[in-house]
Order: C-alpha cells, then sequence, then structure tokens
C-alpha cells in the first residue's frame, strides 16, 4: 500500500505491489502513459520500494536541483559494487566520501581548459571518422563506436584505439555489453529486492559468476590502461591525459590506485552516450532527407566544399545546434537519465518523498508532452530556430524547463556535458560536409528500406539498434579532401599511438603510405 502522501500512482496488488505491471522493455514509455493519467509526479510500490517518476521539468527543478542535498543519493545496486567494489562513481552513494572523492576527479579532470588541450585530438579521429566511412559506408555504424571509444580512450588514457579490431576497442565494447547484462534491472535476480539471495555460494548461482568474470576482465582492462599511463609519465612522454594529471595529483586528490583504476573505468563507460546520439543523428538523417539537405546547406555556406570543418566553423551553424537539440528531444539516449535515490525524507507541495525512495527523471515524457512541444513525434529541427528550448512559443513554457536537461541534474548531474557535446558537435558537422546518406536499398527488389525508428536497446541507455543505409561521398574532390586531412593528422594522432599494437602501427603505417600514393 501507498503510505499516506506519496505521490497518486497505479493500483497496487497486496505484497508485490506495481510489481505485476511494473514495465521490463523500454519503461519510458509505460511511465509516460501513466503521467498523463496519474500527474506528473508519480509513485509506483514495487514490494517494499518505493518509486517515484518525475516527469515535468518543474519536478525536476523542485526535487533535483533544489533539494540536490536530499536527492543527490544512487539506489544500491550490489552486482556494480561487486564489480568495481563499490568505486563506481555513477553509482556510488551519496553523501558518502568515495563519491565526493571520485567526483571532484573528475570534474577538475574533464573541465573546459583540459578540453581545449584535446581538441586537436579530437578533430584528427574525427578525420579518421570520414576514412573510415569512406572507405567502407557499410561498417558506419561500428567506425562510429570506435571513434567515441577511441576518442575517450586518448583524452582519458592517452592511448587511442586504431581500429575497431584494436585490443582495448573490442575488450571493451564487450565488456560493456556484459557489464550492462548484469547491472540492468531483470538481467540478474534481484538482489537488491531480495539481499538474502547475494548469500547463495558461487557454484549453485551462475550470475555471481558472470559478475565475478565481469570484474575480473573490469580489473584487467583499466588496469593495464592505467599502467601505460605510469610508464608515460615514468618515461616522461605525457601526452596530456586526464589520467596523468589524476596520477600526478593523486596524493592531492586523495586517490587511491583502486580508485585511480576505478575512475578511468566510469569515465570511458561514460563515452558510449556519444556515439548513441551519432548513430541516432544518421538515423535521422536518412529518414529526413529535407532535414539533411538543410543542414548540409548550412555547413557549405559556412564551411565551403575545399577545406574539411574547424571547430570554429560551428559557431556559425544554428541550424546543427537545432538539429542537434532535436535528435536529443526526440530519441534521448537516456530516457529516463540514470535513478536518483532520497537520502533523507522531504515534503513537496504535499507529496511526500521517503527516505530511500528512488525517484526517476522521466526525460522522455518531459520531452515529448503535448502541453509544450507542437506535434513531439514529428521530428522538427526548426522548432529550436522558433525557441531556443524548442518549445511551441504559443503556449507558456513549463518555469523549470533549462538547457541540457538531457544530462540529469543536481549534485549529479552529468559530469562529461562538454566533452560529449564536443565530440558529438565535431563529428556531426564533419559528417553532414563530406557525405550523404540514404535509406538502403533492398537487394533482390531494389527498392528503399526505411530504418525503424523504434528500434532501440531497452534498457537504461536507448542506443539504436545496428541499421543499414547508404553512404556516399558529396563529390570526388571531398573524397581527395578526406584522405589529405586524415595524413595530415598523422603527428596529432602519433602521440596516441605510443602504445599501439604492433599490428596496429602496421596497419596503420600501410594505411598512409597507400593514401599517399
Ligand atoms: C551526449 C552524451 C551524454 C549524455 C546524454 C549523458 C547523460 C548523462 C545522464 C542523464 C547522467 C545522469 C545524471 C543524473 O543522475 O542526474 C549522466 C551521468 C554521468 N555521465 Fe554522462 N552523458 C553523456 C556523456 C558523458 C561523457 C562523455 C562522460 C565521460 C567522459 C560521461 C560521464 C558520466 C558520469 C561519470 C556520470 C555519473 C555522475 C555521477 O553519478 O555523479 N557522460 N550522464
Amino acid at each position: 500500500r501507498r503510505q499516506n502522501g506519496l505521490p497518486p500512482g497505479p493500483p497496487t496488488y497486496p505484497i508485490v505491489g506495481n510489481l505485476l505491471t511494473f514495465p521490463r522493455k523500454q519503461p519510458h514509455i509505460q511511465f509516460s502513459a501513466w503521467a498523463r493519467t496519474y500527474g506528473d509526479i508519480f509513485s509506483l510500490k514495487v514490494m517494499h520500494l518505493t518509486i517515484i517518476v518525475l516527469n515535468s521539468p518543474t519536478a525536476v527543478k523542485e526535487l533535483i536541483d533544489k533539494r540536490s542535498q536530499s536527492t543527490a543519493n544512487r539506489p544500491g545496486s550490489l552486482i556494480a559494487d561487486m564489480i568495481t567494489g563499490g568505486l563506481n562513481m555513477g553509482a556510488a552513494r551519496y553523501p558518502d566520501k568515495i563519491w565526493k572523492t571520485l567526483r571532484r576527479a573528475a570534474v577538475a579532470m574533464l573541465n573546459t581548459n583540459n578540453l581545449e588541450k584535446s581538441k586537436p585530438m579530437l578533430r584528427a579521429e574525427a578525420s579518421q571518422l570520414m576514412l573510415d566511412v569512406l572507405r567502407n559506408p557499410e561498417n558506419f555504424y561500428e567506425d562510429i563506436s570506435r571513434l567515441t571509444t577511441s576518442s575517450f580512450l586518448a583524452i582519458i588514457y592517452g592511448h587511442r584505439a586504431v581500429r575497431s579490431s584494436s585490443s582495448e576497442a573490442k575488450v571493451f565494447r564487450q565488456l560493456q555489453l556484459d557489464f550492462m547484462n548484469v547491472v540492468e534491472v531483470g538481467k540478474s535476480p534481484p538482489v537488491d529486492l531480495i539481499p538474502a539471495l547475494a548469500w547463495v555460494p558461487e557454484r549453485y548461482a551462475s550470475w555471481k559468476r558472470r559478475v565475478m568474470s565481469v570484474s575480473r576482465r573490469y580489473d584487467a582492462l583499466y588496469g593495464e590502461l592505467l599502467s601505460l599511463v605510469k610508464g608515460r609519465v615514468t618515461r616522461g612522454q605525457q601526452n596530456g591525459a586526464f589520467m596523468e594529471d589524476a596520477y600526478l595529483r593523486r596524493n592531492e586528490l586523495e586517490l587511491s590506485d583502486a580508485m585511480l583504476l576505478n575512475l578511468g573505468g566510469t569515465l570511458l563507460g561514460g563515452s558510449d552516450t556519444s556515439s548513441a546520439v551519432l548513430q541516432n543523428l544518421v538515423l535521422l538523417l536518412v529518414a529526413h532527407p529535407e532535414v539533411q539537405a538543410k543542414a548540409q546547406k548550412e555547413v557549405d555556406d559556412v564551411v565551403g566544399h575545399d577545406r574539411p570543418p574547424a571547430w570554429s566553423d560551428m559557431e556559425h551553424m544554428p541550424y546543427l545546434r537545432a538539429l542537434l537539440e532535436e535528435v536529443n528531444r526526440f530519441r534521448p539516449v537516456g530516457p529516463l537519465a540514470l535513478p536518483h535515490a532520497m537520502s533523507q525524507d522531504e515534503w513537496v507541495d504535499g507529496l511526500f518523498f521517503p527516505k530511500g525512495a528512488v525517484l526517476f527523471i522521466n526525460l522522455w515524457a518531459i520531452f515529448h508532452d503535448e502541453r509544450y512541444f507542437a506535434n513531439p513525434e514529428k521530428f522538427e529541427p526548426e522548432r529550436f530556430l522558433r525557441h531556443p528550448l524548442g518549445v511551441n512559443p504559443d503556449v507558456t513554457d513549463d518555469p523549470g524547463r533549462r538547457e541540457n536537461m538531457m544530462f540529469g541534474g543536481g549534485r549529479r548531474v552529468c559530469p562529461g556535458i562538454n566533452a560529449g557535446k564536443a565530440v558529438v558537435g565535431i563529428n556531426a558537422v564533419n559528417l553532414l560536409w563530406a557525405f550523404d546518406f540514404s535509406p538502403a536499398k533492398d537487394p533482390c527488389s531494389g527498392e528503399m528500406v526505411q530504418p525503424d525508428l523504434l528500434a532501440f536497446t531497452e534498457g537504461v541507455n536507448a542506443t539504436p539498434l545496428p541499421f543499414k543505409c547508404t553512404i556516399t561521398p558529396r563529390s570526388t574532390a571531398k573524397a581527395e579532401i578526406i584522405c589529405q586531412c586524415f595524413l595530415e593528422q598523422s603527428d596529432v594522432l602519433g602521440l596516441y599511438e605510443q602504445d599501439a599494437s604492433p599490428e596496429d602501427k602496421g596497419y596503420l603505417s600501410e594505411l598512409r603510405s597507400s593514401l599517399r600514393r
């Protein structure tokens, strides 16, 4: 039963509460439907657990931003703790010292000054994405994943992943999949709800064996990456990676070796959202040729056809900015952000938010709310030209709406906002400058096959599932510039190739010589 004062919600059953109707897949969709019936703040009971879903900017502002002292905790995840020894920043409890220490170090590393220093490398990486797509357009989805993994490996560890088959890229991708496959609700027994399950010995609990395997591989990957950093520091061959800074300042930042290892791991894990945004962009460009044409016209007007885009070009591209905002509104990659938890009781406008309750920010409901967005199911970047936050100019907006809602809020707001936006921005402008995107052709009928705009992963992150499309360079002159541009970036990329494997070094030298011929 709901306690007195809890926000309303769907009817509960004895003992299990709302467990039987709790959505197992894409919960944001059912949550948004419940919000239309029960209001902007509704609650669910799942056995003894209280879940409260916030479905409006004002609800987020009142709870997550204004009362962040009470709402900055995370629900416990025994499995994440087993893998990371309780040192994963995204899952760490508030106000524990572990979270504070890791967060302080992450914010210090991801600051705008450091990011500025990484921009030449990010542009060089972006030049490789253009080249990879030019050489093998069918592989674009994988290439985007390699790009973001490599960009963040380079930013964080100073070591890039040259190919999708490079050891770190492969191990990281598999580890991310396996990590999510044990941590996500429904993928392992509900040990957080029924703690006794955690006492079952490993030989009878296959989930424990999977968790321990992820844990071992997690330590091995991030331990190895950290030793590359230490090696460069010892040899005096630093390349400006964030972890070099964290390692050198470890005493001042109070970071143990285990914390350093997990800090890098958490940050690299955060990078996956950026590839999902870029994959969404391609998906939506394929489905909306008129939007693609407008964005390309703007890019052509600013950049022209004789050189690749530069960072400074983006300041002059309001349509590109609107396009990226609309991609994130239409298909937010974290539709429920990450769950928060109440660390103390609060009463807000007559509603009770008890200590221990889990809070979800329903970004999907906030971005698809018909009260504020005209025709929210339509993909229309122009709405962000008409209004800075995309809402219909004829309505009075929810006063709590603010920029960057897709990055969550309060003390837990994403620390990678600027880095994520930078990687997405430079690659978006490059792709529009270089290529035309259209639906794939059915090999038998020759007919165009429109991509499925609803085929997404079903867990915490909504990543578009791999899809096919046709990608062609916009001209032979541009194809030539793409090859030259990659070659010109060799020195910048070389700084991050010091520890590349002999196979990757061989591949690169062959690639560069073939481009020079
Ligand atoms: C476009 C890309 C990105 C999106 C949409 C995104 C979104 C989010 C969201 C919604 C949260 C939860 C915030 C909350 O709890 O209120 C979050 C947390 C987090 N993000 Fe991002 N993120 C992105 C890129 C990145 C990048 C590039 C990094 C690292 C370099 C990163 C690292 C993190 C970390 C470590 C947290 C946990 C923070 C904490 O619990 O204190 N994110 N992100």
